[in-house]
């Protein structure tokens, strides 16, 4: 499913400001992310640049476990790294209770490099290589979700290999629509994503019954990103119960079930479910079970935390000519789809807001396209967005970009990475540096035969 065009006027900016409480208008200085003005930090690292709240990620960190600890349940908390993979964020999360979700060896690593416990890891993705689910098993991970009957006998082979035992769950795919972006939706039947959930009992008791290297614990599922409803995770979490009551009548152990991440955000006016609601959820149908619960958020937990900071290289006004022909007015930014790739890939809707205090009469506003500088005709942030007179070297913040933001970053049009920055309340932080085209280069080399003749 590709979501319709939004049907409501876009939100105000004072709007927007209500519903991203990690933001703040100071009069003087413009646009704060917690105690620290944007401008700032532009004006010392530049632009483009990542901000990142530390504050927020504690807020929502704990917000999220009240929630669950509000339904009775006591979930261990899997950050889904993916999401965020700065080792500032994963430290922050780790001290905070978190443990990770990785779905590559690189990730992995990453958390380990944060201190986090190996056991407190969570190991998920369809394409697990040999030399990874090694690493996984000598560092002494906590689970391993496996997706396929032929991942589970490599596991096997492997863990027997290095005398090791894999903790296992099986993903289930439950063919469930999460009703989120196509192309973020993974629990359908047609989506590469987990074991369909009538070949489960079977895979679940050939493991138990003739893999010595699997320690068979339970079963997983994940439905997607962004999910705005309660009605998948009540389908998906259903299918889960069922197959949990069917194994244990046939005398097959179940010890842990995965919830999967998923939950969404506000981007713009979404009624996203809140963490409170997905607990009872989980607590009503999976609570009776008994088993220890594991829940893997990404999103919602650093989305609002971020911003990307932009600066306007220049603005294109159509003529009364062109406009007749359909063409827009410009505003041409110096972030791209290099650096925040979410608008092209998925036409997603980011809140916009100038970082300068005055924003003048709103009878001056006009409706501008908000693009980026790369040669894609994708590379656009916003369509026909009202927003106050902007012009050459004014200040931009994108909204709610702490997630899938800078992970999914590349270097496009040879556009070095961007700096990131992390503030806590009024203290503030270069966390990466902006990458410098020497850095960028120095990496690639021409092979001699192609080296001119002196
Ligand atoms: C297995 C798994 N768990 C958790 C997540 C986190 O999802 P989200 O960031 O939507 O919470 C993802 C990403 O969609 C995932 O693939
Ligand atoms: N990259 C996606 C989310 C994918 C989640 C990964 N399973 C986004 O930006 O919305």
């Amino acid at each position: 499913m590709t979501l319709p065009p939004p049907a409501t006027p876009d939100p105000t900016p004072e709007a927007l400001l209500r519903t991203h409480p990690a933001l703040h208008e100071d009069a003087r200085r413009g646009l704060k992310l917690e105690g620290v003005a944007l401008a700032e930090i532009a004006a010392q690292v530049g632009t483009p640049c990542w901000v990142i709240g530390a504050q927020t990620l504690r807020q929502r960190a704990r917000a999220l476990k009240a929630a669950f600890g509000d339904a009775g349940l006591k979930p261990s908390f899997h950050f889904a790294v993916k999401a965020q993979d700065h080792q500032a964020t994963l430290t922050l999360l780790r001290q905070e209770g978190f443990g990770g979700d990785v779905v590559s060896g690189g990730e992995l690593q990453r958390c380990l490099r944060a201190g986090m416990d190996p056991q407190a890891l969570v190991y998920s993705g369809v394409g697990k290589t040999d030399d990874e689910l090694r690493l996984a098993l000598r560092e002494g991970i906590g689970q391993i979700n496996v997706e396929s009957p032929e991942e589970l006998a490599r596991l096997n082979a492997l863990a027997l290999e290095l005398g090791l035992r894999a903790p296992v769950a099986l993903r289930v795919n439950p063919d469930v629509d999460a009703g989120t972006h196509d192309k973020i939706t993974t629990g359908r039947a047609e989506d590469k994503f987990g074991i369909a959930a009538p070949e489960i009992i079977a895979l679940y008791r050939q493991a138990c019954e003739t893999m010595p290297g699997i320690e068979m614990r339970g079963l997983a599922v994940h439905l997607g990103s962004q999910i705005l409803t309660e009605a998948p995770y009540r389908q998906g979490y259903q299918r889960l119960a069922e197959l949990v009551t069917q194994l244990r009548t046939e005398g097959l152990a179940v010890h842990t079930l995965d919830c999967g991440g998923g939950l969404g955000i506000a981007y713009r006016d979404e009624q996203a479910p809140e963490p409170a609601r997905l607990a009872r959820v989980i607590a009503d149908i999976l609570g009776p079970l008994e088993v220890e619960l594991k829940i893997e958020p990404g999103r919602w937990l650093v989305g609002p935390a971020g911003v990307l900071v932009s600066r306007v290289i220049g603005t294109r006004a159509a003529s009364e000519a062109a406009q007749a022909l359909g063409s827009p007015d410009f505003v041409i930014l110096d972030a791209g789809m290099n650096d925040l790739l979410r608008p092209a890939l998925y036409e997603a809707w980011h809140g916009l807001l100038p970082v300068a205090p005055a924003r003048g009469a709103e009878s001056d506003w006009q409706e501008v396209d908000v693009v980026g500088p790369i040669c894609e005709s994708s590379d656009v942030f916003a369509r026909n967005r009202r927003l106050p007179p902007l012009e050459q070297g004014d200040l931009v913040a994108l909204l709610d970009a702490g997630a899938y933001g800078s992970v999914m970053s590349s270097t496009y049009n040879t556009r070095p990475f961007c700096a990131q920055v992390m503030v806590d309340g009024d203290q503030w932080r270069v966390i990466r540096p902006r990458q410098t085209l020497e850095e960028l280069l120095a990496v690639e080399s021409v092979p001699e035969w192609l080296a001119e003749q002196a």
